[in-house]
């Protein structure tokens, strides 16, 4: 059996753009192009994988791997009742996945189209389907009818997106990370409520546990499998993958397979975490840390996370332009927060408070030191492209490249200043982050990226392929 990637390029696909983030504006689905004609076996289109930047082993032609046949246990049929009640496999199969990725800041849809074309073989990805509505859903804490109405409108894609036909065996899925896990138990349960419930009123397969928060352990291993997927390392026979740093609003995570037993045997209990597929247990190294992704780092660098009821209170930081104010509101607070006026800002004395937020709070796996690959995604990415570090496409830096920009960013603040307020805390809090938290070192390469093979690096392709195979994550 094979078991490949795929880079297909869709004929339409709605991107995540400044319009609808704002505006929540869902794109005009009734005038897409026409879908081409397909043979009934669909030609799947097996490219050498897009040449992502300079370092050698982080980059490999997808290998033409045999595999064995997955453990049947847990096939697509055996988690998918409605599936079984389908006409038995004789032909390939086209089947969908919709993973709604819940975030701090946003609230994705993603829907993937995968072929399945033998029932014992891993389905192969068609293609994906990816649109970002503004705010998340914590931002809806006192208000969750409003909330799902966030859900409803990207049900509206998923049904223009998915055909009629395929919708009552078609999962919907919903997993919140840390906005909601930042929020009391009530208020996030009465928002997953909501959320399950104008699921039951959608057209879609509604699995039993199809909402829920997602812990930090899963978030980090779910994005390393869509990662090594996606870069064409997780084959039966794996022996190089790659490593992934995740740096949300709320939390940030860091996964990688080590190549020594001893990081396993001396990493913490909970830094740790297996699954299991193609018959192999994968021992991974992988932690989250709440609190420390990116908005959530800027309100404690501020001194404001969890200063709730100081509503009068004005938080400021050499980090930010002297003469900027702003309200910023996370989690469902609201805070004031400001530079210092007549006072002085600047990298230096940025770094000192953003050390705060940091410094003895990671955990440092010593292989990290080592020349293992790292994909570095989400934030990274982001603030990577507004200082112009690395164009859209993504590419190659070293950790010192973030440094050096975090110099420029924080002492040119005027020009930086423009593109957001935040850029000099952002960039000397991820400089920080990845050196004394973390532990890299200057030299370390990171592969900056957003999508991979057209598809978006985010854990929701890892979580789809475990609602469908269960990998046992623990
Ligand atoms: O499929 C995805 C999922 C996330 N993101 C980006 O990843 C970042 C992190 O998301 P969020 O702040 O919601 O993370 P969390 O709070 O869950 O840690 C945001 O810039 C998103 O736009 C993305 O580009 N594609």
């Amino acid at each position: 059996t094979y078991y490949r990637h795929h880079r297909y390029v869709p004929h339409y696909r709605y991107r995540e753009s400044a319009a609808s983030n704002t505006d929540n504006l869902l794109p005009d689905v009734s005038n897409r192009a026409p879908e081409v004609a397909r043979p009934a076996v669909p030609e799947v289109f097996h490219p050498a994988p897009a040449v992502v930047h300079q370092i050698p082993e982080a980059f490999h032609p997808v290998p033409e791997v045999v595999h064995p046949a997955p453990e049947t246990l847990h096939t697509f049929q055996a988690q998918h009742p409605a599936a079984a009640a389908h006409e038995p496999f004789t032909t390939p199969r086209v089947f969908y996945g919709v993973m709604f990725d819940a975030g701090s800041t946003g609230t994705r849809i993603h829907i993937y189209k995968f072929i399945q074309k033998d029932p014992v073989e891993l389905p192969v990805l068609d293609n994906e389907m990816f649109h970002a509505v503004k705010p998340g859903l914590s931002e809806y804490k006192d208000n969750p009818e409003e909330g799902g109405n966030t859900i409803r409108q990207l049900l509206k894609i998923a049904k223009k997106t998915v055909p009629e036909e395929e919708w009552k065996r078609t999962p919907v899925v919903l997993k919140a990370t840390a906005g909601l896990r930042l929020l009391p138990v009530e208020k996030a349960n009465a928002l997953l409520d909501e959320v399950r419930e104008v699921f039951e009123e959608s057209p879609f397969y509604v699995p039993e546990k199809c909402v829920s928060i997602m812990n930090g352990a899963k978030e980090g291993v779910l994005a390393w499998v869509t990662v090594n997927f996606l870069t064409g390392h997780l084959y039966s026979n794996t022996k190089r993958t790659v490593g992934i740093l995740d740096l949300g609003g709320g939390s940030t995570q860091i996964t990688f397979l080590p190549k020594s037993k001893k990081t396993i045997e001396t990493a913490p209990p909970s830094y740790t975490a297996s699954f299991n597929l193609f018959n192999n247990t994968y021992e991974l190294y992988t932690h989250s840390y709440l609190g420390n992704g990116i908005v959530a780092a800027r309100l404690a660098t501020l001194g404001a996370l969890g200063a709730d009821g100081l509503d009068w209170k004005i938080f400021t930081s050499s980090c930010l332009p002297k003469k900027f104010r702003e309200e910023v509101t996370f989690a469902g607070s609201t805070y004031k927060v400001s530079g210092i006026p007549g006072g002085y800002a600047g990298y230096k004395l940025c770094y000192y408070e953003v050390q705060r937020v940091i410094k003895g709070l990671f955990h440092q796996p010593y292989e990290v030191k080592g020349s293992s690959v790292f994909y570095a995604f989400s934030h990274y990415y982001d603030r990577a492209v507004e200082t112009g570090l690395v164009s859209n496409r993504g590419g190659a830096v070293e950790v010192r490249d973030f440094k050096k920009k975090a110099k420029e960013v924080c002492n040119k603040m005027t020009k930086y200043g423009a593109i957001s307020p935040f850029l000099c805390m952002d960039m000397t809090y991820i400089t920080c982050l990845l050196k004394e938290g973390f532990g890299f070192k200057e030299s370390t390469v990171l592969q900056l990226a957003k999508k991979v093979n057209n598809v978006e690096t985010s854990w929701a392709l890892g979580a789809t392929f475990d609602f469908f195979r269960n990998f046992n994550i623990q």
